[in-house]
């Protein structure tokens, strides 16, 4: 059993100050302002009671990623399953949402399994897959849904690209109603963004590079919403950049729809004017877009318009993020910087506070994909963060669990880390070390 002693719990379920906190057998035993050790004992029952001086600490709900890029089945010199879930108990993330455009791409009742069954060998954050919404990732045929949220799909998505076909995206939120699981719709008309390495702006201009408008964006993102009105659906929109979709998506939720939206990190801490032609781990899609849409989007997660909060975890190899700029794929990695990223620029000069940090990264994500997490509640499981903001770390090749490096912040300092995380009550990071299972297998 462990002993939080004295630290400040930050619940998005409840409230937030300093409190005494017990861990027994995967769950939050005892959530109270104060414990005495005889209390604690009894409830140890003789258990051993490991004890834990929790001043000037936070403890937040285990991070929960909806948006990662895990690259296994098929593409593992990027990333595979092991190395992603590495990644994310590093940077404070319990559970992770495994985006289905692999190769093969998530299509079947068998990969959605195989994906679990990675997950638990890892033994680290627990992964949950989606599935595609189409087979082949091809935009024409439905997936099995029925069958695939059997294999444990949380979710239908085939991002990466757009469903262009309207009425295969209608089709696709009339039948995942059956399933009660969202749409994950990647919105982008792809004509409009054809060939397109950045947003479309002054910045592109001046690099000589072909943009991409807001309007590739925004177009089937008011496409997507009127299907969602129309078929009643469940959708949730991915890496929103622009205003314009803020707009249309708090328009949607003032008429009731069943609707949720992502920002990623990204494009809250970069604009189009952080771009070079010597740096592509900028480059990413939706591209990195102007102070305007940056200070909506900052709006829109502060007043709800925006859900959550989700990495875009996008891991490729250096080869390929070494080519010109306009050539090199799109993707930035997130998992290990994001938290401190976004605490050191958001939290600490006050204009996100930890509170509305942990309902966007763990309360929200929870929530919408029915997953386990992101309370403090006596009783719910004891996915855990013991985040020490005085933490600092420099971001290099050698420190990435990831096997990719594209972050913006490589050879940076940050502040602001994890230093302990418990997954099912066990700690799987300590001290900014990972800690393997002993079988292999730890939590399902
Ligand atoms: N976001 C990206 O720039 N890239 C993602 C695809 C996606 O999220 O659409 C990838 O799979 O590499
Ligand atoms: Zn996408
Ligand atoms: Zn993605």
């Amino acid at each position: 059993m462990w002993w939080l002693k004295n630290i400040y719990a930050v619940d998005p379920s409840g409230s937030c100050g300093k409190r005494d906190i017990l861990i027994r057998e995967g769950k939050i035993e005892a959530n109270a302002e104060r414990l005495s050790p005889e209390e604690v004992a009894e409830r140890a029952g003789g258990e051993p009671v490991e004890s834990l001086n929790g001043e000037g600490k936070y403890l937040f709900p285990g991070f929960i990623d909806a948006h990662t890029h895990l690259r296994e089945p098929g593409q593992e010199a990027k990333e595979d399953i092991a190395s992603g879930a590495a990644a994310a108990v590093k940077g404070g993330f319990t559970s992770i949402i495994a985006m289905a455009n692999t190769e093969p791409p998530v299509d079947s009742r068998g990969l959605v399994e195989f994906v679990r069954t990675q997950g638990a060998r890892a033994g680290l954050a627990r992964v949950y897959p989606l599935g595609t919404v189409t087979k082949g990732m091809r935009g024409r045929e439905l997936v099995e849904m029925l069958d695939l949220k059997e294999g444990g799909a949380v979710g239908f998505s085939d991002d990466g690209h757009n469903l262009q076909n309207s009425e295969v995206m209608r089709l696709a939120l009339e039948y995942a109603k059956l399933t009660g699981l969202p749409i994950v719709s990647h919105s982008e008309d792809e004509n409009l963004a054809c060939g397109g390495a950045m947003h479309r702006g002054k910045a592109a201009a001046r690099l000589g590079l072909k943009g991409i408008p807001s309007s590739a964006e925004s177009i089937m993102v008011a496409r997507d919403l009127m299907l969602a009105a129309e078929t009643g659906g469940k959708i949730h929109l991915a890496h929103i950049s622009c205003r314009e979709s803020v707009r249309l998506i708090r328009e949607a939720k003032e008429r009731g729809l069943d609707v949720s939206a992502e920002v990623n990190p990204h494009h809250l801490l970069f604009t189009d004017r952080d771009v070079d032609l010597f740096n592509t781990s900028l480059k990413v899609n939706p591209p990195l877009r102007s102070e305007e849409d940056q200070e909506a989007l900052l709006t829109g997660l502060l007043d709800g318009t925006l859900d959550m909060l989700a990495t875009d975890h996008a891991p490729h190899v250096w080869e390929e993020k070494a080519r010109p700029f306009a050539e090199a794929p799109f993707g930035i990695i997130g998992l290990e910087t994001a938290l401190a990223a976004v605490w050191q620029r958001l939290v600490v000069p006050g204009k996100l506070s930890p509170k509305r940090l942990a309902e966007v990264w763990s309360l929200a994500p929870a929530r919408r994909f029915g997953l386990p997490g992101g309370t403090l509640r006596p009783g719910s499981p004891a996915d855990l963060v013991l985040f020490d903001p005085e933490w600092r770390e420099r971001i290099t090749s050698d420190s990435l669990a990831s096997k990719a490096q594209n972050t913006p912040f490589l050879g940076q300092e940050l502040q602001g880390f994890p230093t302990l995380v418990w997954v099912g009550g066990e700690p799987v990071l300590r001290g900014r070390q990972l800690c393997p299972a002993g079988d292999g297998v730890r939590h399902r």
